[in-house]
């Protein structure tokens, strides 16, 4: 069965993206960080506060790889920074799996996460320079992650719309 899988950082618009690609299409959308907040009962920011980041990053893998195994055509939208953990990026590739990167720049990025920082842990205490810089130096050192992805599509100056008929000529 396949799986549309959406990656990129914080703000990309994997979530925005995946829920409407799922109405146009009619495949499910899951969202892997709900998912995890599902199974966990406990918010993300949560998780994070009371067990830390590593065991997030575990629960992150076990759920992604659960996700891929099910026998359901899915639109799976990642969080920020599941491929670049455990081996997430190999699954990137998978036979059974279209990965699709949504790239935007730094500014794009900043632009939409100073709005929206507060359910995103790893930003959420940072001032407005502290944040840009952060993402200039993170988005740096995941890109090797997310160029894993077997398509990239630039999402910067895009609308929603424009970015989901993208993704349908490349499913096309
Ligand atoms: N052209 C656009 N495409 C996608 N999202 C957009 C666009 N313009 C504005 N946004 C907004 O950007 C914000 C971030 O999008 P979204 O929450 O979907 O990102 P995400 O990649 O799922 O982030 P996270 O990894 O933190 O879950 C949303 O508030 C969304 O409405
Ligand atoms: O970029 C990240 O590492 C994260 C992004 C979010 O989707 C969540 O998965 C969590 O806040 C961590
Ligand atoms: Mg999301």
């Amino acid at each position: 069965m396949k799986k549309i899988v959406l990656l990129g950082y914080m703000g990309c618009g994997k979530s925005t993206i995946a829920q409407n690609l799922s109405k146009i299409t009619n495949i499910p959308f899951l969202d892997l960080d709900k998912c995890i907040e599902k199974k966990a009962n406990l918010s993300i920011n949560e998780i994070f506060e009371k067990y830390g980041e590593i065991y997030f990053r575990k629960l992150e893998h076990e759920m992604f790889v659960e996700l891929l195994q099910s026998d359901e055509n899915t639109i799976i939208g990642l969080g920020g920074g599941t491929p670049c953990y455990a081996n997430n990026h190999e699954l990137l590739q998978s036979e059974n799996v279209i990965s699709i990167y949504l790239k935007a720049s730094i500014d794009t990025l900043y632009n939409r996460l100073i709005h929206n920082k507060s359910k995103r842990p790893l930003i959420a205490n940072m001032n407005e320079e502290e944040m840009r810089e952060f993402i200039a130096k993170h988005l740096f050192d995941r890109s090797f992650y997310y160029n894993h992805a077997q398509h990239k599509l630039g999402v910067d100056g895009r609308t929603v719309e424009e970015t989901v008929n993208d993704i349908l000529e490349i499913l096309a």
